[in-house]
């Protein structure tokens, strides 16, 4: 047996040195094409095109889905339904004991009116939310294991995307996030190529997404979840919000997909007639339950077995969701129809005839329901679908996976806080601030206005940082959950990464602010209590993000999150040592030391006010030694007992460094743990 050589040598070798060790097998056209074997059970696709270029992909295995008497259960709060309850909880049952087998290379749709369960069945399939689930699934003759994740894509109805990356910048970071370590970074770029070309989104490859249409959004939003190259792919109302050409060109997609074997299985509302006719196989649901099975164009056939019959030259999707949006009587008819009707696959014929009170002909348009048995599970490539055990369960390691991210937030922070608008908002800001302290003599009159400053400093940018550290993830969660559903990355590489590339960009701003305030309104002019002021500001503004951070990855509702952060920056300000200079006892004991304002307005007060500055007397109200001596001078680090500062610089700096660390950690504790998700199936 050759030694298991990694994909890489294995396709330069296929190109360079054809030779037959039993692990490569070239296809038809010897000179071009070859299949590659990979670690468990993958293969890989190699092509050598006319121009040189070489194109990969991994072959993903045909699945078969098969499904049987599947049942989902919700418990719903009983106060929500009825308020005069006095249960906690009343059961719904969103899926009915629905069965049906999708083959690889269909195309097949669920259909049905709004409510009636075509997510739930969507997401069931797909393996995700499971709870309350019975019945069984299996891929081939495998049930749903996790690992398989890598194998199924999710299209969601919302394409969720960072707006500000290009098409090709997302479709790179996915590329290099989701492809595995053993492919070499230019084939996991060569992959995103060949997916902005199977989609057809060249023209927009380099436009930011923001600024792409619907159906390209769309496109983009399928390609994401194509690059790990998928053999089944779920879409939930793929083609909702387009116009019909661009849902056609959707479909065109879909169907070049299926026709690479994949297994494509869709939600959708309204289709026009083509789209409609162009499914291989259509499942009709009401209340939870099946009521047609069967190719489109059997669908009116069907149902005027039943009397209903579709008016000549109508859109027969349209006419049948008429008609299971009519009356419940109607709908309840076609339920029980379907139940009589319907007919067991590998059941002996006998049986399915006795079954039936309907009419035969009535049957001839429905596709048999598998029986649950050996029988039905078709596995075509007789291949295992969950790896074996030695696999890792992310594509590639922590450290790359943080590098990765890290350039992401990075490229994303950067377009977000480098814009010109907050450069003239710091600048502006800055020389009004030092306008308003304009060149503050060294004289005891001045150190109110200098403690002042001082104040303003460690809360402006503080509590706009706070603010934005607050909008962070309520917005980002949703892409991340996204991304993370298909298995992409673990949730604390991504943290680092994002606190680790924003920080810097974060602080630019401040720093440019602070350099024109503090030389305006002349603070103190030795460059080293400069450095310690501009790090205090930079400490204190990494803490009020971190307590943002928590409150934005804690609370389920922002605006309950930006009500607790108003409240506690308030109160924090209050007592942070400037405001009230004699808080009752009872109060101030304990609550000045929660502020982090106190500790960076403490800290910056006895730097100002060090090196043993010449400060002129002026009336003696502040300096006890200018009393009798108003021409007189005094060393400026007198000033400091006029405040009543509690600890030390280097203490202060280490409380504001562990509230930083205690900050970051609880938000990515609240970030894991806390769900914030509406609790949808
Ligand atoms: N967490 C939940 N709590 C209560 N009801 C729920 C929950 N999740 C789903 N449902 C209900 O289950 C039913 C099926 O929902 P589902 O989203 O699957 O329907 P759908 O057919 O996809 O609808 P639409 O076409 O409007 O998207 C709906 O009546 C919905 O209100």
């Amino acid at each position: 047996m050759p030694p298991f050589q990694e994909p890489n040598e294995r396709i330069n070798k296929a190109f360079t040195n054809i030779d037959s060790n039993g692990t490569m097998k070239p296809n038809e056209d010897q000179q071009s094409q070859y299949i590659i074997e990979m670690r468990g059970g993958d293969t890989l696709q190699v092509q050598m095109s006319v121009d040189g270029a070489r194109k990969l992909a991994a072959l993903s295995p045909r699945i078969t889905v098969t499904y049987h008497n599947v049942s989902k259960v919700i418990n719903v709060p009983a106060k929500m339904i009825d308020p005069s309850s006095k249960e906690r909880f009343i059961q719904r049952k969103l899926l009915d004991q629905v069965s049906g087998q999708i083959y690889s290379g269909q195309i097949v749709a669920l259909m049905g009116p709004s409510g009636c369960g075509k997510t739930t069945l969507l997401n069931t399939l797909a393996g995700r939310a499971l709870n309350g689930v019975s019945g069984d699934i299996w891929f081939n003759n495998q049930r749903y294991d996790k690992s398989m994740k890598r194998k199924l894509a999710y299209v969601l109805q919302q394409d969720i995307f960072f707006e500000r990356l290009t098409v090709k910048q997302q479709l790179t970071y996915t590329a290099l996030l989701r492809l595995p370590n053993n492919l070499s970074r230019q084939d996991k770029l060569a992959q995103v190529e060949q997916i902005i070309e199977q989609l057809r989104i060249q023209k927009c490859a380099d436009t930011p997404i923001m600024l792409i249409s619907g159906g390209e959004k769309k496109r983009v939003n399928i390609g994401t979840e194509l690059l790990t190259n998928p053999s089944v792919i779920f879409l939930d109302e793929p083609t909702s919000g387009l116009d019909s050409t661009s849902a056609v060109a959707l479909m065109d997609v879909l169907r070049d997909l299926a026709m690479q074997g994949k297994t494509i299985i869709t939600s959708i509302h309204q289709p026009s007639s083509q789209i409609f006719q162009s499914f291989d196989q259509l499942i009709l649901l009401a209340d939870g339950k099946t009521i047609f099975m069967g190719k489109p164009s059997n669908a009116l056939p069907y149902f005027a077995t039943m009397g209903h019959h579709s008016p000549p030259q109508y859109n027969p999707a349209d006419y049948v969701m008429d008609l299971v949006n009519q009356d419940m009587k109607i709908r309840e008819q076609l339920k029980e129809a379907y139940l009589k009707n319907k007919i067991i696959k590998n059941l002996n014929t006998i049986s399915n005839q006795l079954q039936s009170e309907y009419s035969l002909s009535a049957r001839q348009y429905l596709l048999g329901e598998p029986s649950g048995n050996e029988a039905d599970l078709t596995n075509p490539d007789n291949v295992n679908l969950i790896p074996t055990k030695h696999e890792s369960k992310w594509p590639i390691g922590f450290l790359s996976q943080m590098l990765i991210l890290f350039s992401r937030a990075f490229r994303l922070t950067g377009k977000s806080q480098f814009t010109l608008l907050n450069f003239g908002q710091a600048l502006v800001l800055a020389v009004i601030c030092g306008l308003c302290w304009l060149r503050m003599d060294f004289a005891e009159n001045t150190i109110p206005d200098r403690s002042s400053f001082i104040f303003f400093l460690m809360t402006f940018w503080p509590l706009q940082t706070m603010m934005h550290g607050i909008l962070a993830f309520p917005f980002e969660r949703i892409i991340i959950e996204k991304e993370r559903a298909s298995g992409s990355y673990r949730l604390s590489s991504y943290f680092i990464a994002k606190s680790l590339a924003e920080a810097p960009l974060k602080l630019v701003l401040p720093t440019l602010f602070l350099i024109v305030a503090y030389w305006m309104a002349n603070i103190n002019s030795n460059f080293g209590i400069f450095l310690a002021i501009l790090a205090f500001q930079l400490l204190s503004i990494l803490v009020a993000e971190s307590l943002g951070l928590l409150l934005g990855a804690a609370f389920k509702n922002l605006q309950h999150a930006i009500t607790v952060a108003t409240v506690l920056l308030m109160s924090l300000m209050l007592v942070g040592g400037f405001f009230v200079r004699n808080l009752p006892h009872w109060l101030g004991v304990w609550t000045k030391w929660l502020s982090f304002f106190q500790y960076s307005y403490d800290a910056c007060l006895q730097l100002q006010f060090k090196g043993g500055y010449i400060y002129q007397c002026v009336d003696g109200s502040i300096i006890t030694s200018c009393r009798n001596n108003p021409n007189g001078t005094f060393i400026s680090n007198e000033a400091i007992k006029y405040f009543d500062v509690g600890i030390s610089i280097g203490l202060n700096f280490l409380v504001l460094f562990g509230m930083f660390v205690v900050f970051r950690t609880l938000a990515y504790l609240a970030l894991r743990f806390i769900n914030t998700r509406t609790g949808r199936t």
